[in-house]
This record gives structure tokens, sequence and C-alpha cells, in this order.
């Protein structure tokens, strides 16, 4: 039974929350003071949108089929993100069936190699890619997770990002990933607020909730080793993403100087099948953290997660809604995902990607129950309320 062809491709641009999440309004936790590696210049250790961290904007993809069916996806990406869309890969897609997942994955990687390979341009290639599972889904009148193999499991539990664990562990959350706030240039006084915002944390939510810190890149293998340290009486779970992407060296030597038990995870700056190869066989993490917008797209997580699984490693992608959620729930190796608190204190559960998905599923206790995911596609559609610009067409 053929599918109807692919028949347009359309790139827009959307500000303001979504799926570049940082890209929020003032006062909002996640860009309170948190460690980067740009906090070294004191011009910009208070806002990481100080330095740019919300410059892209979302990329909205839309597929649309020769019988009007469309597919989306949202990812970070804006404006230059659109031009990569619109100017490179849609040429692959149109004319093409949806089926061909495979080929069109492999045309936009190579055609792309030469300035691509990392960042913007594997963001564009997973937004197109998410999109054409998205149309896949809908023409097919089946949800995503059902094409990836079908649930292992009846419901997906989530963690929280987020400034307050002690809520997330209210609203039934299993763990608490907090913002590390101090960095190397804070010198020992720095870290000694870490601790000092770490044994509070623990205190509130007793012995056995999982603490964890995102340290965003922002660290070096010293004082990361001597954070983890001391960060082990009050049993932190994981230190995430200490160093820099590029050092594999690095979280090799990292994860031989942590605490026995505290795990060692990283890789949502990573991409491809490539990328992870090298956090893989280089033994840098007990987890790997793909974004499954920024990383290749399901096609490419689909070969990063059994390269992992090869390796009996986790994968838990970072937080990127429904994307991830069709995915975790189809795979042993992913027991749990991630839920970013996107509510300002956080102090209550919204929507991940609000405003740009309607009918995003939101965690109960802490959970979803796989039926939250039975729509076709990912389940989603575009809110069309919101202002979208298209800047390139071809
Ligand atoms: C909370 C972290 O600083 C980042 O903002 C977050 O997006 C990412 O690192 C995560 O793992 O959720
Ligand atoms: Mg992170």
């Amino acid at each position: 039974m053929s599918l109807p062809k692919i028949k347009h491709v359309r790139a827009f641009t959307v500000r303001g929350g979504g799926a570049d999440y940082h890209d929020q309004g003032e006062g909002h936790w996640i860009d309170n003071h948190i460690a980067t590696p740009m906090s070294r210049y004191p011009e910009y250790r208070q806002s990481r949108q100080s330095f740019g961290i919300n410059v892209l904007g979302t990329l909205v993809v839309e597929i649309e089929a020769e019988d009007g069916t469309i597919g989306f996806a949202v990812t970070t990406g804006g404006e230059p993100a659109c031009f990569i869309v619109e100017k490179h890969l849609a040429r692959f897609l149109e004319g093409r069936s949806p089926t061909d997942y495979e080929k069109i994955w492999d045309q936009m990687y190579f055609s792309t190699q030469y300035y691509g390979r990392k960042g913007l341009v594997i963001n564009a290639i997973s937004g197109v890619d998410l999109a054409l599972w998205d149309l896949l889904g809908k023409l097919r009148q089946e949800p995503v997770y059902h094409m990836l193999g079908g649930a292992v499991r009846d419901e997906l539990q989530f963690y929280a990002t987020g400034a307050r664990p002690d809520k997330a562990k209210e609203f039934g959350f299993i763990g608490g990933k907090m913002p590390l706030h101090h960095g190397p240039a804070e010198g020992v006084e720095g870290l000694h607020k870490n601790i000092a915002e770490l044994a509070d944390m623990r205190a509130k939510c007793g012995d056995d909730f999982w603490l964890m810190w995102d340290c965003w890149m922002a660290l070096d293998v010293d004082y990361a080793t001597r954070l983890a340290i001391a960060a082990q009486d009050y049993g932190l779970k994981w230190i995430e993403e200490a160093i820099s992407p590029d050092d594999y060296w690095g979280y090799q030597q990292l994860k031989r100087n942590v605490p026995k038990g505290m795990l060692v995870t990283t890789g949502e700056h990573e991409a491809t099948r490539w990328g992870f190869r090298m956090l893989l066989e280089m033994d840098c993490c007990d987890i790997i953290q793909p974004d499954v917008g920024w990383c290749g797209g399901v096609t490419e997580l689909l070969k990063i997660s059994a390269l992992a699984d090869a390796h009996g490693k986790m994968v838990v992608p970072h937080g990127s809604s429904v994307y991830s959620y069709h995915f975790v729930i189809t795979r042993h190796n992913s027991p749990f995902a991630e839920y970013l608190m996107m509510h300002p204190g956080p102090t209550e559960v919204v929507p991940m990607f609000h405003p740009q998905l309607i009918g995003e599923p939101v965690p109960q206790d802490g959970r979803l129950k796989v039926s939250a995911l039975d729509a076709p596609g990912f389940g989603v559609e575009l809110n069309r309320e919101i202002a979208m610009h298209r800047p390139y067409t071809h």
C-alpha cells in the first residue's frame, strides 16, 4: 500500500518559549545565575540570555503530502535553520515517499557534511526527520511509538529539571535535577555555595529522593572532581554535562575520579551515531542524553540507542517533550524520561513546549500512561494562534 508522496516542505520561526525553551521572560529560574562556559566573564554570569542562549528561537518544520496531510515538528534553530531546510534539505524530500526516511536522512546528512555534522545543521535535519515521522504516523493513523516497536512498559516515569526539586518531589517525580549556579571563576567560595544549595535541597527532600546537578558544560575536570567528592555527602545521583562536549578525554578522566556510585552523564549537545560512538567507546559516561531534536532525529536516535544498548548504557534523552516520550516508552535501556519544568518558579507543572503544541501531554504524579501517546504521529497539533514567520522559500 503506497502512501501519498511529499509535496511541500516549509520552515518557520517562532519566538517565546516552546522548543527553544530558554527563550523565556524575566525572572525565570532557567535564566537565573546558572553556571556556563561564559561564566568566566562577569558580565555574562547573571543571565544566559545576555550571551545569547536564546538567540536562535524555534524552528517549525511542516511537511505536506499530496493528499493534504501535514506532519510537523518543532526544535531549536530559528531563522538560520529555516534557511538550511528551505534552501538545502527540502530537495531531498519533495516528490519522495515519506517511507524513504533512511535514504532521506542519509542524503540530508552527507549533502551538508562539509559544513554540518553537529549543532545547527543537525538540529535542522532533526526537525525535518521528526516532521517526517509525524507525517508517517498521520498517514498511517498510528502513533510513532507503534512504528518504533511498541511500548515495553505501561507508563513513562519522569525526573524533573528545575530550581525546585522539593516541589518536584511533591508533584510525584522520581527525582529533581538542579541547575548548578556557580562555576570555577567564583572559586572555592562558589563551590561552597553550590554544596550549601545541595545540602539545603537534601534536607528538604529527604535521603532517598534523587538529586542531580546539571552543570551545562561550565566546569573543568579538577573543579568537577572536587565538587563531586564534596557532593557525595549529600547523595548526588549524577553530575551532568560537567565539561565541554568536545573534551572526551576529560569525561574519561572525570568518570574515573568521581566517588563510586555517583553517575557521570552527558550528551545533550552531542550529535549523530559517530559522536555518541566516541562517548561510548571512550567510556566517558554512565548515561547518554541525546536530544532527539538536536542529535539527528528519531532515525538517528534509533542507531545511537542500539549502540548504547550494546555497551550496556542507559539512554535518557534530554527533555524534548513528545519527541522523546514516543522513543523512551519503546526501549528497555531508557527506563525514565526528563521533564523540563517550564513554570518560572517552578512551582507548577506546565506543558514543556508551551504554547506551541496543542494536546501536549503533561505528567500526572510524575508519570504518563502509554495511552496518553495514542494519537497518530507524535499526537500533537501545532498551535496556529502563535506568530509564525517563513523567512525563506524555495
Ligand atoms: C537546566 C540546564 O541548565 C539547561 O537549561 C537544561 O536545558 C538542560 O541542560 C537539561 O538537561 O535539561
Ligand atoms: Mg542538561
